[in-house]
């Protein structure tokens, strides 16, 4: 069979995997850059800037040449890969062929980590097929149960209509790995009224603001309950902004939904050993509060498994308790000429005190960019510091019909109890809180339209000390930004 050869190889048509080929691509026109995809389609992006480091990213799956018509030096193989020989330099694939490469970026992203008994009824969401199968079921469904407290679980409940959703999270409080207890609060009225909510993207809708509030707590205080706080066996790239419109399918029930707060699925069961239920249900699941319900199926959104397998075996590449692939500062793994980003890695270097990893669109391309780069400079053997944009994490997107950004430690991650946070809310308009150590501020949430990012993203850059302000921080009669002009 026939061996290739190529400066750069990039494997994984995801989000990292092709911006770090259109950036290689941007970078040096005139090596042979080759890009090595399970699926025909890809991932493009586009971001808009929302503030410094804060881009909304417009995911679009396009084909293979769509892709290389607008980089030049870079070709598309469809394959999956197989095995790496790290000492000769050669990734072998699953049609038999091999690549011999320079420089080697590994961007498999992850699969969904399932943790569920293993059950027909048990699936995880990832890529196309996984939606697909979602819908075919949802069609007939009744009730479905959901398991998992994240971005995934979060959007699902919000988004899915005629049908019964029992959510069964372990924590005291909804979406709890993007928002506090009180956001929580401020969100659920969101999720009971969901069917007159407007669609995500027209969600303005000109309604008499309610009063706000605002409020002070230290992170070692109790919470108060005010709101203190195309081959389905391929991995296919994980999915665009625009999946839960696919979820076009309804289902055959009432559309309520049921939180089971601090709850975990403890097994699966056969038959029902509750007399009150009269249904049939194709499956049935004890829950750790010793309840028993019955649905159609249930989806465990219970987070992200790197891809790595075939990179690992006979290789020097180190793995991260997560089981990512870990990379240093300049995204190499711990084989020589070896590279990865996006989902399938981890970050191994002293980490920014506001930045932190989260397996994000945004960091996949922050990654794939960087990881470019790095390679680059690497062969032409020219110094580069690390990217900007690794010094303070932020994040755009929508939780339950909100716009949510994310600002570097929002939800006082790594401070321990050591902090005080400061929170304005105005009923189903805006909650914002505010992270504050000695007087800086650590990190931000800003729900709703807040127009606050870039004011927070600077004061947590600038770690400019803001105790002067007390609570005016965040009073709605102030504008800070006359502080620091
Ligand atoms: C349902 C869902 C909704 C999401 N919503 C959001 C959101 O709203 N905002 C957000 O920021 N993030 C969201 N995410 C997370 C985000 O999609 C991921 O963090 C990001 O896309 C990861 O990009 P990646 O390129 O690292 O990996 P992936 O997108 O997983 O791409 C991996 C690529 O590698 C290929 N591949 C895998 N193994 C092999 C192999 N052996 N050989 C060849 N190719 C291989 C796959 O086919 C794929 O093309 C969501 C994720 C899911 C699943
Ligand atoms: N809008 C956005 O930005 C979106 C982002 N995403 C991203 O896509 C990826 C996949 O999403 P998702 O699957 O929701 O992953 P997340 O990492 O967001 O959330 C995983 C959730 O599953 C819970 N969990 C883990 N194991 C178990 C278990 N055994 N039993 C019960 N609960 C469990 C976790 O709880 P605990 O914290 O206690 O471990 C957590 O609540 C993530 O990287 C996510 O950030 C997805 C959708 C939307």
């Amino acid at each position: 069979m026939t061996t290739d050869t190529c400066t750069y190889l990039i494997v994984g048509g995801g989000i990292a995997g092709v911006s770090c080929a259109q950036q290689l691509s941007f970078e040096e026109p005139s090596e042979d850059i080759v890009l090595v995809s399970a699926g025909s389609m890809v991932l493009q992006t586009t971001a808009v800037q929302v503030t410094r480091l804060a881009h909304e990213l417009q995911v679009q799956e396009v084909s293979g040449h769509q892709l290389t018509d607008l980089c030049p030096g870079l070709r598309l193989k469809q394959a999956t890969a197989t095995r790496l020989d790290a000492k000769d330099k050669v990734l072998h694939l699953s049609d038999g062929s091999s690549v011999r490469y320079g420089r080697l970026c590994i961007c498999t992203g992850g699969r969904p980590r399932l943790p569920l008994p293993d059950h027909p009824a048990v699936i995880g969401i990832r890529d196309g097929h996984s939606v697909d199968e979602l819908v075919r079921r949802l069609g007939p469904a009744r009730r479905v149960l959901i398991v998992g407290n994240g971005g995934i679980a979060s959007e699902l409940v919000f988004t899915l209509k005629d049908v019964d959703v029992t959510w069964v999270i372990r924590d005291g409080s909804i979406s709890a790995t993007f928002v506090d207890p009180g956001a929580a609060e401020f969100l659920l009225p969101r999720l009971e009224s969901r069917d007159q909510q407007p669609a995500a993207a027209d969600a303005t809708v000109a309604v008499p603001a309610p009063p706000s509030k605002r409020w002070r707590y230290h992170a070692s205080d109790p919470p108060s309950s005010e709101g203190g706080q195309g081959d389905p066996s391929v991995p296919g790239s994980a999915l665009g902004p625009d999946w839960l419109q696919r979820l076009q399918a309804r289902g055959a029930g009432k559309g309520r939904v049921t939180v089971k707060y601090k709850t975990e699925l403890r097994r699966l069961v056969n038959r029902p050993n509750d007399p009150n239920d009269s249904e049939q249900w194709p499956v049935y699941a004890e829950l750790t509060s010793g309840e028993t319900i019955g649905c159609d199926f249930i989806v465990s959104a219970t987070g992200v498994l790197p891809n790595t397998e075939p990179f690992t075996e006979g290789t020097s590449l180190r793995l991260a308790a997560d089981g990512g692939i870990l990379v240093d500062d300049h995204m190499r793994t711990h084989e020589t000429d070896v590279y990865a980003a996006g989902d399938a890695c981890s970050p191994d270097w002293e980490l920014a005190p506001h930045w932190f990893q989260m397996r994000l669109w945004s960091q996949a391309r922050q990654m794939g960019l960087y990881a470019a780069k790095c390679m680059s400079a690497d062969r032409l053997g020219v110094p580069l510091l690390q990217d900007f944009c690794f010094e303070m994490f932020a994040h755009v997107t929508r939780l339950l019909g909100h716009k949510l950004i994310l600002l570097g430690l929002f939800n006082g991650q790594r401070l321990g109890t050591d902090y005080t946070a400061l929170i304005r809310m105005t009923p189903g308009v805006e909650f914002i809180k505010v992270v504050l150590r000695d007087g800086k501020v650590q990190g931000a949430l800003l729900l709703g339209d807040t127009d606050l990012e870039e004011t927070f993203e600077n004061l947590i850059l600038s770690q400019m000390d803001v105790s002067h302000l007390g609570d005016d921080l965040l009073s709605p009669d102030v504008d800070i930004e006359d502080y620091f002009d």
